[in-house]
């Protein structure tokens, strides 16, 4: 299974050569997707390090976009980091 990933790690990789955003708890490597995203690369950037699910579901982002979202997926973000759900990341 995926492994868990802490908040505190998911912040070391925000950077649009290193981008790693989490979207309702689940970490996604969005490195080499944000060329692709028809979203642009700034959307991506601006959330890159930190949670951006609120931003992914302000878009009301497609099923198809779901699907693609989970070749990206590298891991859950970890357990004791999840209960501070209203924090920004
Ligand atoms: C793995 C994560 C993501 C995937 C796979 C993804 C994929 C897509 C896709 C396929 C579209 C085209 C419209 C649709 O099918 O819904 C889209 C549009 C868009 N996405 Fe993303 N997206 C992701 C994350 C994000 C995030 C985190 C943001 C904001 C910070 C964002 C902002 C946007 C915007 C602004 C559009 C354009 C909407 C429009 O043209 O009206 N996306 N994305």
């Amino acid at each position: 299974m995926s492994r868990e990933i802490s908040l505190a790690e998911v912040k070391k990789h925000n950077k649009a050569n290193d981008l790693w955003v989490v979207i309702e708890d689940k970490v996604y490597d969005l490195t080499k997707f944000k060329q692709e995203h028809p979203g642009g690369e700034d959307s991506l950037i601006s959330v890159a390090g930190r949670n951006g699910t609120r931003e992914f579901l302000d878009v009301g982002h497609s099923q198809e976009a779901r699907e693609i979202m989970k070749k990206f997926l590298i891991g859950n973000l970890a357990a004791a980091d999840i209960k501070k759900k209203g924090a920004v990341g």
